[in-house]
């Protein structure tokens, strides 16, 4: 299988160098300036410095020729992903379309998947996601994700293709659990970093991470998500690593807010507009979550982190 990885930021880089390990990839990026510097220094400076880029990784900032590979992942933050693909339309048609994305879509409530659907109703869809730092993957550290796809001889192949060195994939069907908790497990890092940047403790962490799953669980089963989904790699295993390494830029988004500090707004940080986009879905669906409409109200400053942890704590009591 060719593929070509779209999108040269820190994922997208780290994909297509332990996918160099298996055979030609093309890494494809939109500024040419940057994708030259990639080229003469063989490393991606700006987000992955200090990692050589191997022999059989071609960097390009020509769509057309990226775009010669039948399977495509899409390494572009979540809320970039419909331009890209409707501005692209005609190199896109037909392709396999594997979105590397986290996150839910701000004005219409739709995952990668379904971004993917309505942009190009004949493509084939599928979704990589679960726990993993771009570094950890560029240095070759072992990790383990997930492969969604509701096609499942796709899947298969998908499985066999986009495994590495490095990289071991596991596979499901359930493509809507596996983008909700990619997408979820942002929200409640941000949470999470909050509480310890604001001094409020481990086992204030470690109830926001419980009940973050409980909220994260809700939605997603909401929406036809198979639990086992939810426990596994793309839920339970990327909330434990999000909430919990500095690493992750939702987390340091987090203890910025809790440090009432500024945060650098050019960072990827999907769980911002996740936030905001599942909190208008929760209330059209009437489910509760509160953590997500905390994080919410954090991010607008609408409430200040006592405040938000007043309100949390005041609940109704109830069952678990
Ligand atoms: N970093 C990580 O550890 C992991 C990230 N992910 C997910 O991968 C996705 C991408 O994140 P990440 O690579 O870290 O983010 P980065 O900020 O490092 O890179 C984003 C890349 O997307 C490019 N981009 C933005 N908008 C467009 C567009 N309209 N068309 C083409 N390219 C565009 C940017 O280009 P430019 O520089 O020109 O703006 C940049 O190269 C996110 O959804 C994230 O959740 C998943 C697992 C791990
Ligand atoms: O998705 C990730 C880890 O699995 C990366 O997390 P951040 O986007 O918060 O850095």
């Amino acid at each position: 299988m060719i593929v070509s990885v779209l999108g040269s930021g820190a994922f997208g880089t780290a994909l297509a160098i332990s996918l160099a390990g298996n055979g030609p990839v093309t890494l494809w990026g939109r500024n040419s300036d940057q994708i030259r510097a990639m080229q003469d220094s063989r490393q991606n400076e700006s987000r992955l410095p200090g990692v050589p880029l191997p022999e059989g990784l071609k960097v390009t900032s020509d769509l057309a020729d990226a775009t010669q590979s039948q399977t495509l992942l899409l390494a572009v933050p979540m809320q970039k992903l419909r331009v890209l693909l409707s501005e692209n339309h005609a190199m896109f048609k037909g392709k396999t379309l594997v979105a590397c994305c986290k996150g839910i879509e701000l004005n219409t409530g739709l995952g990668p998947i379904a971004v993917i659907r309505e942009c190009l109703p004949d493509a084939q869809p599928a979704l990589l996601t679960g726990p993993s730092f771009a570094a950890d993957i560029a240095r070759g550290l072992p990790t383990a994700l997930t492969l969604a796809c509701c096609d499942e001889a796709l899947g298969r192949d998908l499985q066999q293709a986009l495994t590495t060195a490095n990289i071991r994939l596991y596979r499901t069907q359930d493509t809507v659990g596996a983008e909700l908790g990619g997408a979820l497990k942002n929200v409640m890092a941000i949470a999470c970093g909050a509480v310890i940047g604001a001094g409020m403790g481990d086992s204030a962490r470690a109830a926001l991470m419980t009940r973050g799953y409980a909220e994260m669980q809700r939605m997603a089963l909401a929406c036809g998500a198979q639990p086992e989904t939810l426990a596994g790699l793309s839920g339970f295993g990327d909330l434990t690593l999000t909430c919990s390494s500095e690493l992750s830029r939702n987390y340091q988004l987090g203890l910025s807010i809790g440090h009432g500090r500024a945060f650098d707004p050019s960072v990827t940080v999907e769980g911002a507009a996740t936030a905001r986009a599942v909190d208008a879905k929760a209330r059209a669906m009437l489910l509760d979550m509160p953590i997500t409409h905390t994080v919410v109200g954090l991010l607008d400053h609408s409430l200040t982190i006592a405040q938000a942890t007043a309100q949390l704590l005041a609940r109704p009591l109830k069952e678990e």
